[in-house]
């Protein structure tokens, strides 16, 4: 009897449950349940709703039920550095607050102060971003002191969820290294960069890898499903698990594709260099204590948060199609302006910035689609440079995945600035890699060079070449 597993990722705009088994020599995939996910307020800050997730995901795992599959095992990847922590009783103290909450505005820069930049960046490795973990904690310290010394455990989200399926409580690895407390050469919670900032160390869990089993289903939840099932912890920071399903990494820039655009290179060591640090990369841990050398970018966030702005009365291949209508429209922005982490309106705020920069001031959707494309393209050769500056090399090829790999337009708009062979695909990279880290572990799959074989073998990568006609041209 063939094993089936099931990943469920779920990224800032959405979820899914995929089911995975291998069939000759191939890897099958059967989405089963999809559902969208979005900030709300409550309480007065940007939050989660966890229980409304973890709803969603009993829901898909019934499903199963459905297609006739009782998977073996089971592994849940979120987005990165947001958390749950939890009393004495095992409750949770706090909302799971967003890393898009202003809670953490002014927080870095104290932080910075505390313990120096050059020194967070060599132990930790990890890029200067105002929503990590460890400013969201000190922000805690300083706002509602109170929780912080209720705390028991802190739960990343993928571990919080792991724990109502479980109630086995871990951090695992690859998302702890997004906290910026993991110390990138001991691969353990920095001790005195927690005590500095008067953090308390015994909440955090311990770290656990990429095909590690955490345990079985709570009984009342067998119960509730009809059958038992194994999580095996996948790279649960979610562009951990993406990048394990590029199907060729050799001389590769990928560009992780969603709601944000996480673009870089994967590597073997922390690079902590100044130059590293004064581009603001960043060093996520990987599985096998490998590292995601890569920035972020502020994404597709711009396009949902204009389609939002419309009304959701546009699809996004239709925004698409629009914006290849006003090819003389060619006003830019600078996506990471950090004026467009959460702005009231998206709209706006692009046709302020054009304003304020005396740029042509974008009006239609088709003008304000372009504007973010064209502008997240023109971010992504900028990092594109600073890569090859940093590597002192030519990279031939970048690799777009996940959901934004279906933008063709934009696609080949990276194809024509960066002047290099783009590969589009998987779409579902993220539950790959979360899949292929389960068969991995369950001795399906040797190793992950052979899982990266077999994800070629099985799933479309479209070809963009350089086009040095009209840049929607699509090679
Ligand atoms: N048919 C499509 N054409 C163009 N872009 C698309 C299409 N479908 C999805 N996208 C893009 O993919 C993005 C979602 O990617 P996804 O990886 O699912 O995000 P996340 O994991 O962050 O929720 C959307 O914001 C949208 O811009
Ligand atoms: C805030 C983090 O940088 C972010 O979670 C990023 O690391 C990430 O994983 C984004 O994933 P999406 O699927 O939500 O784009
Ligand atoms: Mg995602």
């Amino acid at each position: 009897m063939k094993n089936h597993c099931l990943a469920v990722d779920i990224g800032a705009s959405s979820g899914r449950l995929i089911l995975g088994d291998l069939h000759e020599g191939t890897l099958h995939l059967e989405e089963i349940h999809r559902f969208e996910n979005q900030i709300i307020e409550k309480k007065g800050h940007y939050c989660w709703d966890v229980e409304a997730l973890f709803a969603e995901i009993k829901a898909g795992i019934k499903k199963c039920n459905d297609f006739g599959v009782q998977p073996v095992s089971i592994g849940i990847d979120t987005w990165a550095v947001d958390f749950v922590l939890l009393d004495e009783h095992d409750q949770p103290l706090t909302e799971a607050i967003s890393y898009r909450d202003p809670r953490t505005d002014g927080i870095m820069e104290e932080v910075v102060d505390l313990l120096m930049e050059e020194r967070l960046y060599l132990e930790t490795g990890i890029q200067f971003q105002k929503f990590n973990t460890i400013y969201q904690l000190y922000a805690l310290k300083k706002q509602n002191p109170e929780v912080l010394e209720k705390a028991k455990s802190f739960l990343m989200i993928p571990d919080y969820l792991h724990y109502l399926l479980t109630g086995e409580k871990a951090n695992e690895y690859t998302n702890a290294t997004s906290t910026q407390l993991i110390n990138a050469f001991t691969k353990k919670w920095d001790k005195e960069i927690i005590d500095t900032l008067g953090l308390n160390f015994e909440m955090f869990q311990e770290i656990k890898m990429p095909k590690e089993t955490l345990g079985s289903l709570r009984s009342k939840l067998v119960e509730e499903f009809g059958f038992d099932m194994d999580v095996i912890l996948p790279a649960t920071h979610d562009t951990g698990s993406a990048v394990l399903a590029v199907p060729e990494l050799e001389d590769t820039i990928y560009i992780s594709s969603g709601t944000w655009s996480l673009i870089g290179v994967e590597n073997h060591f922390p690079i902590c260099v100044t130059k590293a640090l004064d581009y603001n990369f960043t060093n996520e841990g990987g599985m096998d204590y490998q590292f995601r050398f890569l920035k972020n970018i502020m994404g597709l966030w711009m396009i949902q948060e204009v389609r939002r702005n419309y009304n959701n009365q546009y699809t996004f291949a239709e925004l698409v199609e629009l914006s290849q209508d006003v090819s003389l429209f060619n006003s830019t922005v600078n996506v990471d302006d950090q004026r467009f982490l959460k702005p009231d309106n998206m709209i706006e705020e692009i046709q302020q910035y054009c304003q304020e920069t005396n740029q042509q001031i974008p009006e239609q959707p088709g003008e304000i689609a372009k504007c973010v494309f064209e502008s997240l393209a023109n971010s992504y050769q900028k990092a594109v440079s600073e890569l090859e500056d940093i590597f002192e090399k030519v990279f031939n090829t970048v690799n777009v995945i996940g959901g934004g790999c279906q933008n063709e337009l934009l696609n080949q708009l990276i194809a024509n600035v960066t002047q290099k062979e783009v590969y589009a695909g998987p779409v579902e990279a993220t539950a790959i890699g979360n899949l292929v880290v389960q068969l991995i572990a369950l001795g399906e799959i040797k190793d992950i060079e052979k899982a990266r074989h077999i994800i070629k073998q099985s799933f479309e990568v479209k070809k963009y070449v350089y086009s040095n006609g009209n840049p929607f041209c699509i090679g």
